[in-house]
């Protein structure tokens, strides 16, 4: 499992911004952070995945390059998943992508429930698949889109992102992920609270990012 902030990084100013409820307000900003912390998770992503090499002709000799022997897949989970997206586009610019909706339903005293609402996703037949959502709570989204990727192919390698993490999240995908996966994550909060809300986390995402929903 890799966690950016586990070194001290210019990570940290972004994250700093996230969680902060002044510079919340801001939108754009909001988004533009998450953006940013995407990014850099996008970055450790392609550490893991394959290159293969080439000749670049310069106009003063020859050059070894590396490029990525295919572009992998990213599923985005919406709809908090898409300034997330950006930083991982920009990085990964010729990915193909994939978009599922996974809506948690919260009701007073009982357990998180997800419900699929949306889904548009490529065979995934031998690709390098990718996963964001920026929030990893319960991980029971996660876990539902996951299970719901398998029945698009046998995919080469599976990589699943977040930005904030529960331990309570990392461990319900252990436990209930039945396929090989590396994790990559921006960093892991202290837990959950009574509503299933990552603490101290940032509070809503999906809200913060786009505005509440009703
Ligand atoms: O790990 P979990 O407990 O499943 O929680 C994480 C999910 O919660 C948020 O989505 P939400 O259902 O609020 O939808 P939104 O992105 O549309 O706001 C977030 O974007 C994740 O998808
Ligand atoms: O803390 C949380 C938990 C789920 N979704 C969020 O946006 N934040």
């Amino acid at each position: 499992m890799f966690v950016l902030t586990d070194q001290r990084s210019i990570a940290d100013r972004f994250f700093g911004n996230l969680r902060n409820p002044l510079i919340q307000k801001n939108r754009p900003l909001f988004r533009a952070n998450l953006s940013k912390v995407g990014a850099l998770l996008a970055f450790e992503v392609s550490k893991k995945l394959h290159y293969m090499d080439y000749e670049i002709e310069t106009t003063l000799g020859t050059a070894k390059g590396y490029k990525l022997s295919k572009p992998p897949v990213i599923i985005t989970i919406l709809r908090a998943g898409l300034p997330m997206l950006d930083g991982f586009m920009n990085m990964f610019d010729d990915a193909d992508m994939g978009f599922i909706g996974e809506q948690r339903v919260e009701k007073d005293s009982e357990e998180i429930t997800i419900k699929r609402e949306y889904a548009a996703l490529p065979d995934l037949t031998n690709r390098d698949v990718i996963v964001i959502d920026p929030m990893l709570a319960t991980g029971k989204s996660m876990v539902e889109a996951v299970e719901h990727l398998s029945n698009f192919g046998s995919w080469q390698s599976l990589h699943i992102s977040s930005v904030i993490a529960a331990p309570e999240g990392v461990k319900y995908l252990n436990a209930n992920l039945p396929f090989a996966y590396s994790l990559y994550l921006g960093t892991i909060d202290d837990g959950l609270n009574d509503d299933s809300y990552i603490v101290p986390g940032l509070g809503d995402a999906g809200d913060l990012s786009f505005g509440p929903k009703t």
